[in-house]
């Protein structure tokens, strides 16, 4: 029998689920989903078969993360493709916090499951989610190889001085607080990506990502090596999100607390789920913002003008970290289809060989593309990412390491 080629990538965030099916024979893609709102009784279920057809779609409650894993493991069984395929080689697992302990894609067995679950409290909205999902896929397919791929595991390159916070270091240490930061797959994936569309070794390259979907981050990338990030301890820190207020004075957490008469928990809730473009306007889709704005809505055109001031601060701030910048490539959901976004974070900043072209800005595409004027100093570019398929090129290298297996 041939080795099996396929590979099934999890991405279990805190209310959903993103799964893709990869023949890592040719990247193709057997099947991809989502599943929205786990938990709440508007849960919605899509499943998309291979080469983009017989798309499915449920809508109904789905109670947890293990329901609605089972829900995939049916779909694709319907498929053809489902987990008790021969075909199938390994199953990648996005996990959200590897502390400072995983640098590199791991295989899962009991003690990388302990660590991954001592790490809860400083990722309460993902590690959860990631431990269920594997979980349920260990149970439904315990012969096969687990592999965990960490968003922080790219930025543990990052310089003591990038990475600490300005606190006693004893009990920094004795409560393991640093900047672990996020994203960490998608800034490796999009920094090398954009390198690429340079021509260029990702080792001759200064890179500033912008990795703007639901959750927002920024990296400086030297070199390869991510040497700053704007997430820390957690996904809070850091540029405004869709619900995550970002970068705020620590202050305002002691003032809630003892004037506010807010609870911890409260104050969690208020700054991870109920701030950012949500709290300043009540959207957090950038669609909906900008459609409010062009009719008039002054809500949500502040929204938009502190979440852009931000996203303008940390690139000013980058480029000093970097010192020489090549590239600035926006990624992600608002990063990819936002033009306005784009032109609006980049806008006066010639002095810096900072310019987007407003055609090139405008033209929609799946494709890596250059946004700069001809000739610019620094390139612009949108360069879209793609976590899953990174998993599973880390997984199945990994995989074929461990067997023994050279062959790709
Ligand atoms: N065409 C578009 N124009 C502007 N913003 C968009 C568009 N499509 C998606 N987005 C934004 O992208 C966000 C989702 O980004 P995504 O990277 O998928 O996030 P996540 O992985 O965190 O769920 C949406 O909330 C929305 O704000
Ligand atoms: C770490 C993080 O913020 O992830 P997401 O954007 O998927 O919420
Ligand atoms: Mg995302």
């Amino acid at each position: 029998m041939t080795d099996p080629t396929r590979v099934l990538v999890l991405n279990s965030g805190s209310s959903s689920v993103k799964y893709q099916l990869l023949d890592m024979r040719d990247g193709s893609r057997l099947a991809t989903g989502l599943v929205e709102r786990i938990g709440e009784q508007t849960s919605r279920f899509r499943h998309t078969g291979a080469d983009g057809g017989g798309t499915r779609e449920q809508d109904g409650p789905i109670a947890d993360h293990e329901a609605a894993l089972k829900a995939v493991a049916e779909e694709l069984a319907r498929d053809g493709v489902g987990l008790d395929s021969p075909e199938l080689a390994a199953i990648g697992h996005r996990v959200v916090h590897g502390g400072l302990f995983f640098t590199e894609p791991t295989v899962i067995d009991e003690a990388v499951l302990t660590e991954i679950e001592r790490l809860i409290p400083v990722a309460p909205l993902h590690n959860p989610a990631n431990l269920t999902g594997i979980r349920t896929a260990r149970a439904l397919r315990p012969d096969l190889p687990q592999v965990a791929v960490f968003d922080t595991a790219f930025h543990t390159t990052m310089p003591e001085a990038a990475a600490r916070y300005a606190i006693d270091p004893r009990i920094a240490d004795r409560h393991r607080i640093r900047r672990y930061g996020f994203h960490g797959t998608s800034h490796a994936y999009v920094s090398r990506e954009t390198a690429r569309l340079l021509g260029k070794d990702p080792s001759e390259v200064n890179v500033i990502v912008l990795h703007l979907g639901n959750g927002a981050s920024a990296s400086a990338v030297q070199k390869g090596r991510c040497v700053d990030t704007s997430m820390g301890l957690t996904p809070l820190e850091g540029l405004v999100m869709g619900t995550r207020s970002g970068d705020l004075d620590p202050a305002v957490i002691f003032h809630l607390a003892r004037v506010g008469k807010m609870s911890m928990d409260e104050i969690d809730t208020l700054l991870n789920k109920r701030s950012g473009l949500f709290g300043l306007c009540g959207d957090n889709d950038m669609r909906e913002i900008r459609r409010r704005i062009d009719e008039g809505d002054e809500e949500a055109a502040l929204a938009f003008d502190i979440y852009i001031h931000r996203l303008r601060k940390y690139i000013g701030a980058y480029y000093a970290v970097l010192g020489r910048v090549d590239a600035v490539a926006f990624t992600a959901g608002v990063g990819e289809n936002a033009a306005a976004v784009r032109e609006a974070a980049l806008s006066g900043l010639d002095g810096l060989g900072l310019a987007v072209d407003g055609e090139r800005n405008a033209v929609r595409g799946d494709a890596p593309r250059l946004i700069s004027p001809e000739g610019a100093r620094v390139a612009v570019a949108v360069v879209p990412t793609d976590e899953e398929l990174e998993i599973a090129t880390q997984t199945y290298a990994l995989v074929g390491k461990t067997a023994g297996n050279t062959q790709r």
